[in-house]
Protein backbone atom coordinates (compact mmCIF):
# COMPACT_ATOMS: atom_id res chain seq x y z
CA UNK A 1 0.00 0.00 0.00
CA UNK A 2 1.33 3.34 -0.67
CA UNK A 3 0.38 6.37 1.20
CA UNK A 4 1.07 9.87 -0.23
CA UNK A 5 0.68 12.98 1.97
CA UNK A 6 -0.16 16.17 0.84
CA UNK A 7 -0.26 19.74 2.33
CA UNK A 8 -3.89 20.07 2.20
CA UNK A 9 -7.06 19.12 0.62
CA UNK A 10 -6.66 21.05 -2.65
CA UNK A 11 -3.25 19.37 -3.48
CA UNK A 12 -4.97 16.25 -2.39
CA UNK A 13 -7.40 16.92 -4.99
CA UNK A 14 -5.11 17.80 -7.62
CA UNK A 15 -3.24 14.78 -7.26
CA UNK A 16 -6.28 12.30 -6.92
CA UNK A 17 -7.72 14.05 -10.33
CA UNK A 18 -4.80 13.83 -12.18
CA UNK A 19 -4.18 10.20 -11.37
CA UNK A 20 -7.16 9.25 -12.20
CA UNK A 21 -6.80 10.17 -15.79
CA UNK A 22 -3.35 9.32 -16.42
CA UNK A 23 -5.39 5.81 -15.60
CA UNK A 24 -7.66 6.38 -17.93
CA UNK A 25 -5.26 7.74 -20.63
CA UNK A 26 -3.05 4.81 -20.09
CA UNK A 27 -5.94 2.06 -19.89
CA UNK A 28 -7.33 3.79 -23.66
CA UNK A 29 -10.57 2.72 -23.33
CA UNK A 30 -12.60 2.28 -26.52
CA UNK A 31 -16.57 1.14 -26.64
CA UNK A 32 -15.35 -2.53 -26.62
CA UNK A 33 -13.27 -2.18 -23.54
CA UNK A 34 -14.56 0.94 -21.44
CA UNK A 35 -12.73 2.06 -17.88
CA UNK A 36 -14.72 1.23 -15.02
CA UNK A 37 -14.47 3.90 -12.56
CA UNK A 38 -16.22 3.08 -8.74
CA UNK A 39 -16.70 6.40 -7.19
CA UNK A 40 -17.62 8.15 -3.55
CA UNK A 41 -20.12 10.72 -2.46
CA UNK A 42 -18.89 13.33 0.47
CA UNK A 43 -17.51 16.31 0.94
CA UNK A 44 -13.87 14.39 0.10
CA UNK A 45 -14.34 13.73 -3.52
CA UNK A 46 -16.14 17.25 -4.43
CA UNK A 47 -12.54 18.74 -5.74
CA UNK A 48 -11.76 15.94 -7.33
CA UNK A 49 -14.93 16.01 -9.34
CA UNK A 50 -14.26 20.32 -9.82
CA UNK A 51 -10.29 19.33 -11.11
CA UNK A 52 -11.83 16.56 -13.82
CA UNK A 53 -14.11 18.76 -14.97
CA UNK A 54 -11.68 21.25 -15.72
CA UNK A 55 -9.48 18.12 -16.86
CA UNK A 56 -12.20 17.60 -19.89
CA UNK A 57 -13.29 20.92 -20.90
CA UNK A 58 -9.18 21.39 -21.09
CA UNK A 59 -9.39 18.42 -23.32
CA UNK A 60 -7.16 15.95 -20.95
CA UNK A 61 -9.41 13.15 -20.51
CA UNK A 62 -13.16 12.02 -21.30
CA UNK A 63 -15.46 9.78 -20.08
CA UNK A 64 -16.75 8.75 -23.45
CA UNK A 65 -16.06 5.08 -22.78
CA UNK A 66 -15.76 5.59 -19.07
CA UNK A 67 -18.61 3.01 -16.87
CA UNK A 68 -19.04 4.39 -13.62
CA UNK A 69 -20.20 2.68 -10.40
CA UNK A 70 -21.31 4.94 -7.02
CA UNK A 71 -20.55 3.08 -3.74
CA UNK A 72 -23.86 4.21 -2.16
CA UNK A 73 -27.20 5.69 -1.92
CA UNK A 74 -30.13 6.04 0.75
CA UNK A 75 -32.66 4.05 0.99
CA UNK A 76 -35.99 6.33 1.10
CA UNK A 77 -35.08 9.45 -0.10
CA UNK A 78 -36.45 10.76 -3.57
CA UNK A 79 -33.97 10.39 -6.29
CA UNK A 80 -33.94 14.08 -7.37
CA UNK A 81 -33.90 14.77 -3.85
CA UNK A 82 -30.94 17.61 -3.68
CA UNK A 83 -28.75 15.14 -1.13
CA UNK A 84 -29.71 12.06 -2.50
CA UNK A 85 -26.36 10.59 -3.95
CA UNK A 86 -27.75 10.59 -7.64
CA UNK A 87 -28.42 14.35 -7.48
CA UNK A 88 -25.05 14.99 -6.00
CA UNK A 89 -22.81 12.64 -8.78
CA UNK A 90 -25.46 14.96 -11.41
CA UNK A 91 -24.73 18.25 -9.93
CA UNK A 92 -21.14 17.57 -9.31
CA UNK A 93 -19.50 15.70 -12.01
CA UNK A 94 -21.41 13.79 -14.73
CA UNK A 95 -23.56 16.85 -16.19
CA UNK A 96 -20.12 18.26 -16.91
CA UNK A 97 -18.80 15.56 -18.78
CA UNK A 98 -18.89 13.76 -21.66
CA UNK A 99 -20.33 10.31 -19.98
CA UNK A 100 -22.90 8.35 -21.87
CA UNK A 101 -25.88 8.40 -18.99
CA UNK A 102 -26.25 4.77 -19.49
CA UNK A 103 -23.13 4.15 -18.42
CA UNK A 104 -23.68 5.38 -14.99
CA UNK A 105 -24.85 3.17 -12.61
CA UNK A 106 -26.00 4.13 -9.13
CA UNK A 107 -28.28 2.51 -6.67
CA UNK A 108 -31.82 2.91 -6.32
CA UNK A 109 -32.61 3.32 -2.96
CA UNK A 110 -36.04 3.52 -3.86
CA UNK A 111 -36.18 -0.10 -5.83
CA UNK A 112 -39.38 -2.24 -4.88
CA UNK A 113 -36.71 -4.90 -3.73
CA UNK A 114 -33.90 -3.76 -2.00
CA UNK A 115 -32.24 -7.11 -1.88
CA UNK A 116 -32.91 -7.67 -5.54
CA UNK A 117 -31.33 -4.15 -6.05
CA UNK A 118 -28.43 -4.95 -4.60
CA UNK A 119 -27.69 -8.45 -6.36
CA UNK A 120 -28.42 -6.33 -10.02
CA UNK A 121 -25.56 -3.89 -9.11
CA UNK A 122 -22.97 -6.52 -7.99
CA UNK A 123 -24.19 -8.13 -11.42
CA UNK A 124 -24.00 -5.18 -13.86
CA UNK A 125 -20.10 -5.19 -12.38
CA UNK A 126 -19.50 -8.95 -13.57
CA UNK A 127 -20.87 -8.13 -16.32
CA UNK A 128 -18.73 -5.33 -17.18
CA UNK A 129 -15.42 -7.29 -16.11
CA UNK A 130 -14.99 -5.62 -12.45
CA UNK A 131 -14.20 -2.32 -11.51
CA UNK A 132 -10.54 -0.54 -12.64
CA UNK A 133 -9.86 1.67 -9.82
CA UNK A 134 -12.51 2.17 -7.41
CA UNK A 135 -12.19 5.97 -5.58
CA UNK A 136 -13.40 5.88 -1.57
CA UNK A 137 -13.75 8.34 1.17
CA UNK A 138 -14.48 7.52 5.04
CA UNK A 139 -16.45 8.53 7.77
CA UNK A 140 -14.73 9.73 11.01
CA UNK A 141 -15.61 5.92 12.29
CA UNK A 142 -13.14 4.50 9.38
CA UNK A 143 -15.80 3.09 7.14
CA UNK A 144 -15.80 2.87 3.67
CA UNK A 145 -19.32 3.65 1.28
CA UNK A 146 -21.64 3.18 4.31
CA UNK A 147 -19.45 -0.53 5.50
CA UNK A 148 -19.56 0.97 9.18
CA UNK A 149 -18.18 -0.79 12.24
CA UNK A 150 -18.71 -4.43 12.09
CA UNK A 151 -19.52 -4.64 9.03
CA UNK A 152 -18.38 -8.01 7.44
CA UNK A 153 -14.54 -7.70 5.43
CA UNK A 154 -16.53 -10.27 2.86
CA UNK A 155 -19.70 -7.81 2.85
CA UNK A 156 -20.89 -7.22 -0.96
CA UNK A 157 -23.53 -4.98 -1.62
CA UNK A 158 -26.51 -4.69 0.78
CA UNK A 159 -29.11 -3.00 2.55
CA UNK A 160 -27.08 -1.33 6.09
CA UNK A 161 -28.11 0.72 8.84
CA UNK A 162 -26.26 3.85 9.28
CA UNK A 163 -24.08 4.35 12.70
CA UNK A 164 -25.52 6.98 14.98
CA UNK A 165 -21.85 9.00 14.34
CA UNK A 166 -22.63 8.80 10.68
CA UNK A 167 -26.07 9.88 10.67
CA UNK A 168 -24.93 13.08 13.47
CA UNK A 169 -21.76 13.44 10.31
CA UNK A 170 -24.20 13.25 7.81
CA UNK A 171 -26.99 15.81 9.30
CA UNK A 172 -25.08 18.61 7.87
CA UNK A 173 -26.73 17.69 4.49
CA UNK A 174 -30.22 17.59 5.91
CA UNK A 175 -29.80 21.31 7.93
CA UNK A 176 -28.50 20.01 10.56
CA UNK A 177 -31.20 17.65 11.63
CA UNK A 178 -31.02 14.39 12.37
CA UNK A 179 -34.31 13.33 12.31
CA UNK A 180 -33.97 14.26 8.45
CA UNK A 181 -31.40 11.72 8.21
CA UNK A 182 -32.30 8.24 6.27
CA UNK A 183 -30.81 5.84 8.34
CA UNK A 184 -30.75 2.93 5.74
CA UNK A 185 -28.69 2.88 2.83
CA UNK A 186 -27.75 0.89 0.18
CA UNK A 187 -24.02 0.57 -0.04
CA UNK A 188 -21.04 -1.73 -2.09
CA UNK A 189 -19.72 -4.34 0.41
CA UNK A 190 -16.05 -4.25 1.45
CA UNK A 191 -15.17 -6.90 -1.10
CA UNK A 192 -16.76 -5.57 -3.35
CA UNK A 193 -14.45 -2.19 -3.31
CA UNK A 194 -11.58 -4.70 -2.75
CA UNK A 195 -12.41 -6.84 -5.68
CA UNK A 196 -11.62 -3.38 -7.79
CA UNK A 197 -7.93 -4.40 -9.49
CA UNK A 198 -6.74 -0.94 -7.74
CA UNK A 199 -8.20 1.47 -4.93
CA UNK A 200 -7.73 4.78 -4.14
CA UNK A 201 -8.58 6.12 -0.97
CA UNK A 202 -9.62 10.06 -0.16
CA UNK A 203 -8.51 10.72 3.50
CA UNK A 204 -8.27 14.80 4.87
CA UNK A 205 -8.69 16.61 8.12
CA UNK A 206 -7.89 16.17 11.14
CA UNK A 207 -11.47 14.54 12.34
CA UNK A 208 -9.94 12.21 10.01
CA UNK A 209 -6.81 11.53 11.88
CA UNK A 210 -7.79 8.45 14.23
CA UNK A 211 -9.25 6.57 11.35
CA UNK A 212 -5.76 6.93 9.24
CA UNK A 213 -4.03 5.82 11.97
CA UNK A 214 -6.32 2.85 13.06
CA UNK A 215 -6.06 2.02 9.32
CA UNK A 216 -2.50 1.59 8.63
CA UNK A 217 -0.95 1.52 12.05
CA UNK A 218 -2.94 -1.14 13.41
CA UNK A 219 -4.25 -4.81 11.93
CA UNK A 220 -7.05 -5.37 9.60
CA UNK A 221 -10.24 -4.72 11.95
CA UNK A 222 -13.71 -4.24 10.66
CA UNK A 223 -14.41 -2.02 13.37
CA UNK A 224 -12.30 0.35 10.88
CA UNK A 225 -13.37 -1.29 7.67
CA UNK A 226 -11.20 0.86 4.97
CA UNK A 227 -8.35 -1.32 7.09
CA UNK A 228 -9.09 -3.77 4.56
CA UNK A 229 -6.82 -2.31 2.12
CA UNK A 230 -4.39 -3.35 3.69
CA UNK A 231 -4.37 -6.84 2.28
CA UNK A 232 -5.07 -5.04 -1.48
CA UNK A 233 -2.41 -5.60 -3.54
CA UNK A 234 -2.88 -2.38 -5.22
CA UNK A 235 -3.77 0.17 -2.67
CA UNK A 236 -3.22 4.07 -2.66
CA UNK A 237 -4.21 6.19 -0.15
CA UNK A 238 -3.91 9.73 -0.35
CA UNK A 239 -4.14 12.17 2.40
CA UNK A 240 -3.56 15.74 3.74
CA UNK A 241 -0.98 16.77 6.73
CA UNK A 242 -3.93 16.93 8.57
CA UNK A 243 -4.88 13.49 8.39
CA UNK A 244 -1.37 12.61 9.54
CA UNK A 245 -1.96 14.33 13.29
CA UNK A 246 -2.23 10.67 15.00
CA UNK A 247 0.29 8.72 13.32
CA UNK A 248 3.67 8.31 14.71
CA UNK A 249 6.49 10.39 12.89
CA UNK A 250 8.37 7.76 12.16
CA UNK A 251 5.31 6.26 10.31
CA UNK A 252 5.40 9.93 8.03
CA UNK A 253 8.80 9.79 7.46
CA UNK A 254 8.29 6.60 5.97
CA UNK A 255 5.51 6.83 3.44
CA UNK A 256 7.68 10.35 2.63
CA UNK A 257 10.87 8.61 1.82
CA UNK A 258 8.99 5.66 -0.01
CA UNK A 259 7.44 8.20 -2.54
CA UNK A 260 11.07 10.23 -2.77
CA UNK A 261 12.72 7.28 -3.78
CA UNK A 262 9.61 7.25 -6.54
CA UNK A 263 9.85 10.07 -7.54
CA UNK A 264 13.98 9.94 -8.12
CA UNK A 265 13.11 6.77 -9.75
CA UNK A 266 10.68 8.60 -12.18
CA UNK A 267 12.58 11.38 -12.40
CA UNK A 268 9.15 13.73 -11.48
CA UNK A 269 8.75 16.76 -9.72
CA UNK A 270 12.27 18.11 -10.28
CA UNK A 271 13.41 16.27 -7.54
CA UNK A 272 17.42 16.12 -7.93
CA UNK A 273 18.41 12.54 -6.86
CA UNK A 274 21.44 13.86 -4.89
CA UNK A 275 19.17 15.48 -2.93
CA UNK A 276 16.59 12.67 -2.65
CA UNK A 277 19.05 10.31 -1.23
CA UNK A 278 20.40 12.80 1.40
CA UNK A 279 16.91 13.04 2.44
CA UNK A 280 15.92 9.58 1.83
CA UNK A 281 19.42 8.88 4.60
CA UNK A 282 18.15 10.90 7.07
CA UNK A 283 14.71 9.35 7.00
CA UNK A 284 15.83 5.15 6.73
CA UNK A 285 18.00 6.51 10.20
CA UNK A 286 14.30 6.30 12.10
CA UNK A 287 12.67 4.34 9.51
CA UNK A 288 15.30 0.94 9.49
CA UNK A 289 12.93 -0.75 12.04
CA UNK A 290 10.69 -1.45 9.42
CA UNK A 291 10.78 -3.93 6.41
CA UNK A 292 11.89 -3.00 2.98
CA UNK A 293 8.73 -1.77 1.05
CA UNK A 294 7.63 -2.57 -2.54
CA UNK A 295 6.77 0.80 -4.32
CA UNK A 296 2.90 -0.33 -3.78
N1 LIG B 1 -21.35 6.97 2.56
C1 LIG B 1 -20.53 8.14 2.58
C2 LIG B 1 -19.10 7.71 2.44
O1 LIG B 1 -18.92 7.10 1.18
C3 LIG B 1 -18.20 8.92 2.58
O2 LIG B 1 -16.86 8.53 2.40
C4 LIG B 1 -18.39 9.51 3.95
C5 LIG B 1 -17.47 10.68 4.24
O3 LIG B 1 -18.00 11.87 3.83
P1 LIG B 1 -17.15 13.18 3.72
O4 LIG B 1 -16.27 13.01 2.55
O5 LIG B 1 -18.18 14.26 3.52
O6 LIG B 1 -16.39 13.33 4.99
O7 LIG B 1 -19.74 9.96 4.02
C6 LIG B 1 -20.75 8.97 3.83
O8 LIG B 1 -20.85 8.20 4.96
Amino acid sequence: MRLIIREDYDEVSEFVANYIKERIRQFEPGPERPFVLGLPTGSSPIGVYKRLVELYKSGQVSFQYVVTFNMDEYVGLPRDHSESYHSFMWKNLFMHVDIQPENVNILDGNAPDLDEECKKFEAAITRVGGIELFLGGIGPDGHIAFNEPGSSLTSRTRVKTLAYETIIANARFFDGDIAKVPKLALTVGVATVMDAREVVVLITGAHKAIALAKCIEEGVNHMWTVSAIQMHPKGLIVCDEDATLELHVKTVKYFKSIEHVHHSLIGSENLSLQGGVKQLKNVLAVADTRPSTPME
